[in-house]
């Protein structure tokens, strides 16, 4: 047992922010805000094996696709992969007139100078220098203290205006990140960003990009919020900067500290698909972008196509979507236990007769059509499952629409299965079982050969069968006010099967005219066992018939 039983004398409380008049809790979030994808840098530096140059093309060709215009295309002064990559890109023409690259450098003169060198030629770029400014970095990893601190960036600005200075033909922009600013003094992270600022003169037509890093999560995401607000607020000409946020995701509150940091004021947020990136991952794009999606607020990013986007992902990163992540993972859209299914059945039927567009489906927050998804694995049966859940199975995927009383009936021939088997039931389990439990396949003792119907002249209808009984053929026939009725009199009289018809249902298997008819026959037999019959065929009284055979075969 390592756990203390007090951590308070090993951990302690991150303070409160000095923000009396806060005013990011009121605020919402009404437009996307710009995006920076960083898959190829922090996710990338953050995998158990670094994409070589295949997969970091396929990576990038996919942030282009659903609609990332500024990329962090690696951290060029890493190794020649990365150079010859960033390389690539821009001697092969591969970079979007649209799209900004950006590459990221310690604030060191070689390193800078080999980022510069990557990107020779590109229309359009963004380096992004960091130091980090925070005490226990200041202490442990420099041993320096504020002002040489503050001297690494303002060394490294100078470096970034030279260089821009040799690169005429780009149009460059350039990115400072104070690393660790969330666990830093915000006025020292607003003095160094100042000191760069001075040093490269951002102007609001060419402003600074100043990232505010949440390095390593340590607070809760409304302290977050707080200091972008303080920041953004404090900030001496703010107009000439782009504030942009960088959460990572330790506490696990990575999406809320971004969402929360937009709603205090920030321009731009930097994360990765799926969250990749260190330790517990950034911030996750496609969550960010798609709860604001499900407040009614364009993203400006594309992921109609979630599977296409997971896919690429697991195969460059080499790391699986968990099946419980928010929008993407396998799960996030199915609903095994009873009570979600019912609900969620019921709220198909209502969003259609409703017929407007307005999405209001219990237990799902989203269509899940808007990510590409189906309606198939809405729902999936095992032992936690209802009779909404098979009956909805049993609908998408044969097109039976069971009567709300069988649905009952055939739940327990579902729940016994599921408890044998122990396991989730597939659709064909589930067909299977009801095939089994209705009688539908041959041999039984009684099957339908032909039949005919006459009228007699007192208006009573005649039903004339061709039966199979146990294997040999028999023309019965039997009078009644209806079909039904006289295939019950045929029943009773030919083979002394007695049916009281209690629920008769019918419905079209599909829409087109060669979709078969289904019928359903609820019977109670004169020792009150209660029996269903079901009857499918091309034509609809036939269906009936056999609907009426298949209750005759349990009632034998
Ligand atoms: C929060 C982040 O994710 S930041 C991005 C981190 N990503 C990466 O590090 C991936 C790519 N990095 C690399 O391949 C290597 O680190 C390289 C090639 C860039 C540099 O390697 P090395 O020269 O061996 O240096 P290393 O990374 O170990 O850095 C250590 C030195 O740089 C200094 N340093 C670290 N960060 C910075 C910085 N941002 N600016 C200036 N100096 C820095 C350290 O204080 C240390 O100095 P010391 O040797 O005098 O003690
Ligand atoms: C370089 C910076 C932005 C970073 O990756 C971090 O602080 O997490």
């Amino acid at each position: 047992m390592t756990m203390l039983k007090d951590p308070s004398v090993k951990y302690r409380p991150f303070p409160q922010i000095d923000l009396p008049n806060r005013q990011w809790p009121s605020n919402t979030i009404t437009k996307a805000p710009r995006w920076l994808s960083t898959d190829l840098r922090d996710g990338n530096q953050a995998l158990i094996d670094p994409m070589g140059a295949e997969k970091k093309t396929r990576f990038f060709d996919l942030l282009v696709k659903v609609g990332l215009k500024e990329i962090e295309v690696g951290f060029p002064s890493a190794g020649a992969t990365e150079y010859d990559f960033i390389r690539g890109l821009v001697d092969g023409e591969r970079i979007p007139e649209d799209v900004l690259v950006q590459v990221l450098t310690q604030s060191r003169q070689d390193l800078i100078e080999t980022s510069f060198k990557s990107l020779a030629g590109v229309h359009e770029a963004i380096v992004h220098v960091y130091n980090a400014v925070s005490p226990l970095w200041r202490n442990v990893v420099f041993g320096m203290d504020r002002a040489q601190i503050r001297g690494i960036a303002e060394n490294g600005a100078k470096i970034i205006r030279d260089q821009i200075a040799m690169y005429p033909q780009t149009k460059w922009h350039v990115e400072y990140s104070p690393e660790t600013f969330s666990t830093a003094e915000l006025d020292f992270s607003i003095e160094c960003c100042e000191a760069v600022m001075e040093i490269l003169q951002p102007t609001p037509e060419h402003p600074i990009i100043l990232n505010l890093p949440a390095t390593v999560e340590a607070a809760t995401p409304n302290i977050y919020a707080d200091q972008i607000e303080y920041f953004c607020n404090n900030l001496p000409n703010r107009a000439s900067a782009v504030i942009s946020l960088h959460t990572h995701n330790d506490r696990g509150t990575g999406v809320a500290a971004a969402e929360l940091g937009l709603m205090a004021g920030a321009d731009r947020v930097e994360g990765c698909l799926f969250g990749n990136g260190e330790r517990t991952g950034n911030c996750c794009l496609v969550t960010v972008a798609m709860n604001m999606y499900t407040q009614g607020v364009s993203p400006e990013l594309d992921f109609s196509n979630i599977d296409d986007v997971i896919q690429t992902v697991e195969y460059c990163n080499q790391l699986k979507v968990p099946e419980r992540h928010p929008y993407g993972g396998e799960l996030v859209f199915t609903a095994f236990s009873g009570s979600h299914q019912d609900a969620i059945k019921k709220g198909f039927a209502a969003q259609e007769s409703r017929n407007d567009e307005l999405w209001a489906v219990p237990y799902l927050p989203i269509d899940p059509a808007d990510l590409g998804r189906d309606y198939e694995a809405v729902i999936r049966v095992n032992s936690q499952s209802g009779k909404g859940g098979f009956a909805w199975v049993i609908e998408q995927d044969q097109g039976l629409k069971l009567p709300k009383r069988m649905q009952a009936h055939f739940s327990k021939h579902v729940q016994q299965l599921a408890d044998e088997l122990g396991r989730e039931l597939q659709a064909g389990d589930i067909w299977d079982v009801f095939r089994k439990a209705y009688r539908l396949d041959e041999p039984q003792r009684f099957h339908l050969i032909d039949w005919d119907e006459a009228r007699s002249a007192d208006g009573t209808r005649v039903f004339a069968g061709k039966i199979g009984v146990d294997g040999k053929e028999q023309s019965v026939s039997g009078r009644g006010k209806g079909l039904i009725s006289s295939i019950v009199a045929t029943l009773d009289e030919g083979f002394g099967v007695k049916l009281d018809v209690r629920d008769y249902a019918e419905h079209s298997m599909g829409k087109d005219s060669n979709a078969k008819a289904a019928s359903y026959v609820e019977c109670v037999t004169p020792d009150g066992r209660v029996i269903w019959g079901v009857g499918i065929d091309e034509d609809v009284a036939t269906a009936s018939v056999r609907a009426l055979l298949s209750a005759a075969n349990a009632a034998a």
